[in-house]
């Protein structure tokens, strides 16, 4: 039993209809001068947030399971973490590291270098958003390697730049009508154990089958000589929560190495004791040349980076990597404060007793209901694959339902997927066992709910 400390009742409190009277006249005002393009998935507008809880502006108290896309991972207002920002935006709020250097950004980069897989000699580079360090990590491994070819996946996400648009496989939202989109990118097919074909023999397709498949279309299509890097997430974010089966990232690190080929993981959704361990990498050994991070680096303050081997990053030119905002001290303190958190709470024990315990609820579930296809992910990045009819067609109806049913219970879900028929599951983890379970029980009636009407 993990007990944590909180500034908020840890409460579920629906007081009004959603939207509340104060959240539609927000709306009112937004679409009067925020762009259409930017959609929320929530009509409610948020005025307090701590712990499991978000609180609205017209008072309903909401059960946090979506920790703002995998970010809040100590909460949205940490103590420590407050306290930190509040001292160091005190001194100064920003110099630019490229024109006055501060301590902050060494000691983040110390940090990384300790807390990534691998006993290398290591450099980082920060940066503001995932994009950002995804498209920094591509410039280094091309700088590096002489070459243009980047190697993505099926299922893949990214980012929303125009290189990293490139990167991700799902057209809409994120790529329609904005292209054209940056050359030499590649895919190649992904390990999705659920959505593989079987052996003639009936056996499932094993990751190093999968990898093989992967790695011939390469060779044949790109040419491994051709080939920077090949850019893959652990376990797959927006494209559905997609776990390879064992065996598939290891073969493909092998095959880099092998070829000269820079093997960037993009922890940007998986990192920060998200999935039970530091880096979703270090599941099965595997030792990223580059890694990408964000989202849950600095309790909610925007920081990403890149970390990864010295003789790749030191190989670029002085100015050759940078930009203004890149490790903001205010950000580096927040990340310096949530790391430390995440240390002193054993949040990567914490992740893997919110998996046991949602895992034998929902798995239990899905023996009563006939559209969850599966269960699945790691730690506290956990999924649930809806269906129908052959119990493999994807069911995105019955996915938006049962999120809707929640909300107006008062718990945000999210949902994700290539097929838009994931139920996601990514709540702080310093979300308490109460709380949880209250969730799950919500969670489990709306499923049942739908699954009746379906
Ligand atoms: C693996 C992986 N790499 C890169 C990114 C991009 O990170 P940014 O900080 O959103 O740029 C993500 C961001 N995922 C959430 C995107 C939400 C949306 O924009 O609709 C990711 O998950």
């Amino acid at each position: 039993m993990t007990t944590f400390e909180y500034r908020l009742p840890q409460e579920r409190r629906v007081v009004t209809d959603f939207p509340g009277p104060r959240s539609t006249a927000l709306a009112e005002r937004r679409t009067a001068v925020v762009g259409a393009g930017v959609a929320s998935t929530l009509p409610v507008y948020v005025a307090d947030a701590d712990g499991g809880v978000v609180v609205d502006v017209d008072g309903n108290s909401l059960i946090d399971l979506g920790a703002g896309i995998a970010v809040t991972t100590v909460g949205a207002s940490n103590p420590a973490v407050v306290a930190a920002v509040q001292d160091q935006v005190a001194h100064f709020t920003h110099t630019c590291f490229m024109i006055a250097p501060y301590e902050g950004y060494i000691e983040v980069a110390e940090k990384l270098a300790e807390l990534t897989p691998g006993d290398h000699a290591k450099r980082s580079v920060l940066f503001n958003s995932g994009a950002e360090a995804v498209e920094n990590a591509v410039k280094i491994a091309r700088h590096a390697t002489g070459r243009d070819a980047v190697v993505v996946f099926d299922h893949a996400y990214h980012g929303r730049t125009n290189l990293t648009m490139a990167l991700t496989a799902k057209s809409m939202p994120y790529k329609h009508g904005f292209g054209p989109f940056a050359p030499e990118v590649y895919r190649a097919p992904m390990s999705y154990p659920f959505r593989e074909g079987l052996n003639a023999d009936g056996s499932p397709i094993t990751g190093e089958q999968a990898a093989a498949r992967a790695i011939s279309i390469i060779e044949k299509q790109v040419g491994a000589s051709n080939v920077a890097a090949i850019l893959i997430e652990p376990i797959q974010g927006e494209g559905g929560f997609i776990v390879p089966a064992e065996g598939f990232l290891p073969a493909l690190a092998e095959w880099s190495t092998a070829n000269g080929v820079v093997f960037i993981a993009d922890e940007v959704q998986s990192g920060f004791t998200r999935t039970g361990d530091w880096f979703a990498s270090e599941h099965e050994g595997v030792v990223p040349d580059l890694i990408t991070m964000a989202k849950g680096i600095a309790g909610g303050m925007p920081l990403a980076a890149v970390t990864g081997r010295a003789d790749l990053i030191d190989a670029v030119h002085p100015g050759g990597l940078g930009g203004t905002y890149g490790g903001n001290p205010v950000a580096c303190a927040a990340a310096l404060a949530s790391i430390d958190q995440m240390k002193t709470l054993d949040l990567n024990a914490r992740a893997r007793e919110i998996e046991r315990t949602v895992t034998s609820r929902l798995n239990a579930l899905a023996g009563e209901v006939d559209i969850i296809g599966e269960i699945r992910g790691r730690g506290a990045m956990l999924a649930i694959e809806m269906v129908k009819g052959d119990g493999r067609e994807p069911n995105p109806d019955a996915t938006k339902a049962v999120a809707a049913l929640a909300l107006a219970a008062g718990v945000i879900v999210l949902t994700c997927g290539t097929y838009g028929n994931v139920i996601r599951l990514l709540p702080p983890l310093v979300i308490s066992d109460e709380l949880l379970d209250e969730a799950l029980d919500i969670l489990q009636e709306s499923i049942r709910t739908v699954a009746m009407e379906n």
